[in-house]
């Protein structure tokens, strides 16, 4: 290991993260192609943040060892002081590490996750304009995995056949559950000797029964459910998906199923509306009253948690992805489904994840991607899901500028055409780079729309996702503790049909308008629809979002008094105002906020 860096470790305190200006962040740089993508990702990661803070802030980075490179030298895959390391500074980044098929050591990653009890492994897939994909509407992909990290098969609970271990729990079955024993079809060397007769194989007189244990818990599917609940409320989501084979397995995933419908309305009843809800008024009260209760409950505002069983959601993420919005998964599922998923935006190459504690604040950001062998040293992989990794980092820091650069300068390389052989070999007239070339091309772009040069991409794109608040801490009964903080802001020349689109399919209210000549930001509400075009009569072709913008905002400041800002709204008859701090909006503040901060 590297001496440690001049730095600061990031710590937390009253469940926030407190982040210096000079974090130090481990990082372990992977095996085989990982080499290329991090030499690559991390200049991308300084150019971001040296452009967005002018050297005010800086990554202090520390390497850690793990998997061959930590085999090599320590003789220890991953040692003692990795994980140490990684507990001290709470956040961090790696790339991938290999794990043997069949035998060998068991997964380094699973066991970094399980060392910090990363509970949470966040996989959000998103489209970026342009990137190729195989399916006809991939922008409609939007959507959160929150696969639970730290039970299930994954575990790594199993014995091999034929071992002395498998032998004892067959024997176990066999004397205290004599009728589950019986389901095992070749727990006996009777029958498998029986089927080697019938398909002419001498008989072996011995059974070879791999076993392997799936503990899922309660407290394990609660724990993954709140953080995917508070994430949707957080990021005005509108449903969450249970994905889950509760139909085969009962105690494990159907469990999980019920427990986390339980939780969902036990925890976050006034958030949720869910289909567990819908059953029980259909039972009692019949179907159409239970549709109405569901609508009720939508239109309010409330989240819907609905389930649906492992195999179909393959099929109908594909077909009905509008559906789709955050996922919870037990792990093997989510494992599973990150991938697929990643194909339908452009593959595993950019396809981002972190492994999160949320009580704790420790975390691990990494590649949904393994170490792809074949192509390792060759300076050619799409460094795209470590990069977004490390964006997804900096906004848990809350060093959201950085992160909003970051995706600017990739979405301008990647609509330039400039990309790794991954994405040139399905786009027409791109041409391929380097991992290390289309880094260089990411920073050269960072630092062309810092500098103004080019329009920031999501000008172009339509509606950006302002996280500017992220990771600050306001006074407990000030607007800055119960205000949205993601703000969702669109041109004036955005489309009216297409916005309206936008906000009913994620059930927001209001998007802020970007800034006019004259530097004013804007908003538009959904009662400006129906008081300026519905009521008066208005075509709404043509129109566009400026034709219905209030400017100058009417706005608080984070750290205006909750009972003010509900003076002001009563006094105006205004039911959201926009959250302004340095001249920028970083939330909105609505009644139903403010009503949700009362019930609290
Ligand atoms: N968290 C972790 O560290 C993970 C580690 N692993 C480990 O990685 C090893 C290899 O696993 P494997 O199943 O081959 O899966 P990989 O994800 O490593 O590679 C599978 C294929 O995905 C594509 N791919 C992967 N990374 C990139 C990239 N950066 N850019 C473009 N395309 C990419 C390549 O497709 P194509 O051939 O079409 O070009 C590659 O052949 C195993 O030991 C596995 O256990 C696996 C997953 C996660
Ligand atoms: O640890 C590994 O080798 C594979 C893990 C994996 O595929 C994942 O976590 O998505
Ligand atoms: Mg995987």
């Amino acid at each position: 290991m590297n001496p440690t860096p001049k730095g600061e470790a990031i710590q937390i305190v009253n469940g926030r993260l407190q982040v210096p200006d000079h974090p130090i962040i481990p990082f372990v740089e992977g095996d085989g192609t990982g080499r290329d993508i991090w030499r690559a990702s991390v200049r991308v990661f300084d150019a971001a943040v040296a452009l967005a803070y002018g050297g005010k802030r800086k990554i202090e980075w520390l390497e850690v060892l793990a998997g061959e490179k930590a085999f090599q030298q320590t003789g220890n895959w991953l040692p003692d002081e990795t994980v140490e390391t990684f507990q001290k500074y709470l956040v961090g980044i790696k790339g991938p590490l290999t794990t043997p098929v069949g035998g060998g050591i068991r997964s380094l990653n699973v066991a970094l996750r399980k060392h910090l009890d990363l509970y949470v492994c966040q996989r959000p897939v998103r489209h970026f304009a342009g990137v190729p994909s195989p399916v006809k509407h991939p922008e409609k992909v939007d959507m959160v995995i929150f696969r639970e990290n730290t039970e299930d098969v994954y575990t790594g609970i199993e014995y091999r056949g034929g071992s002395p271990e498998a032998a004892k729990i067959i024997e176990f079955l066999q004397r205290e559950f004599p009728k589950d024993f019986a389901k095992i079809r070749f727990g006996t060397p009777e029958q498998t000797d029986e089927f080697r007769r019938l398909i002419g194989e001498e008989p072996e007189g011995k059974i070879e029964v791999g076993i392997g244990i799936k503990p899922i818990s309660r407290i394990g599917t609660e724990r993954i459910m709140a953080a995917a609940i508070q994430y949707a409320i957080n990021y005005k989501r509108k449903s969450i998906t249970i994905m889950h084979k509760g139909n085969i397995q009962k105690f494990t995933e159907g469990a999980f199923r019920d427990w986390a419908y339980e939780y969902a309305e036990r925890a976050f009843g006034d958030y949720v509306y869910t289909w567990a809800q819908w059953e029980r008024t259909k039972a009692a009260r019949g179907e159409a009253a239970a549709n109405a209760e569901q609508k009720e409950a939508l239109a309010s505002g409330k989240i819907l948690v609905k389930d649906t069983i492992a195999d179909i959601i393959f099929q109908q993420v594909l077909t009905r992805p509008d559906e789709f919005d955050v996922i919870v998964a037990p792990n093997l599922n989510g494992d599973y489904l990150s991938d697929a998923l990643a194909a339908q935006v452009g593959g595993i190459g950019i396809a981002p994840g972190g492994n999160i504690n949320y009580v704790t604040g420790h975390a691990i950001f990494e590649a949904t991607h393994g170490t792809a062998p074949k192509y390792a040293d060759l300076d050619k992989v799409n460094p795209g899901s470590v990069i977004l990794s490390g964006e997804m980092m900096l906004r848990y820091m809350g060093w959201t500028e950085a992160a909003d650069l970051i995706i600017a300068g990739l979405e301008r390389t990647i609509a330039d055409k400039t990309v790794t052989y991954d994405f040139a070999r399905l786009m027409e007239g791109a041409r391929e780079v380097k991992t290390s070339e289309f880094g260089s091309l990411i920073i050269a772009n960072m630092e062309k729309i810092a500098a103004g040069q080019v329009p920031h991409p999501e000008e172009t794109f339509g509606p950006e996702i302002l996280r500017r608040a992220d990771g600050k801490v306001y006074p407990h009964d000030s607007v800055g503790a119960v205000m949205t903080r993601a703000v969702v802001a669109v041109p004036a020349e955005a489309s009216l049909r297409e916005t309206a689109i936008y906000m009913r399919g994620r059930n927001i209210h209001s998007v802020i308008v970007k800034p006019d000549a004259s530097g004013q930001w804007g908003i538009m509400t959904m009662r400006d629809v129906l008081k300026k075009v519905v009521r008066e009569g208005r075509a709404v072709d043509g129109l566009t979002v400026g034709d219905l913008t209030t400017r100058p905002l009417l706005s608080v400041s984070p750290e205006t008094p909750i009972t003010e800002c509900a003076a002001l709204m009563v006094e105006r008859n205004i039911r959201r105002l926009a959250v302004v701090e340095n001249g920028e909006p970083i939330g909105i503040i609505s009644e139903t906020d403010i009503f949700s901060y009362v019930a609290e």
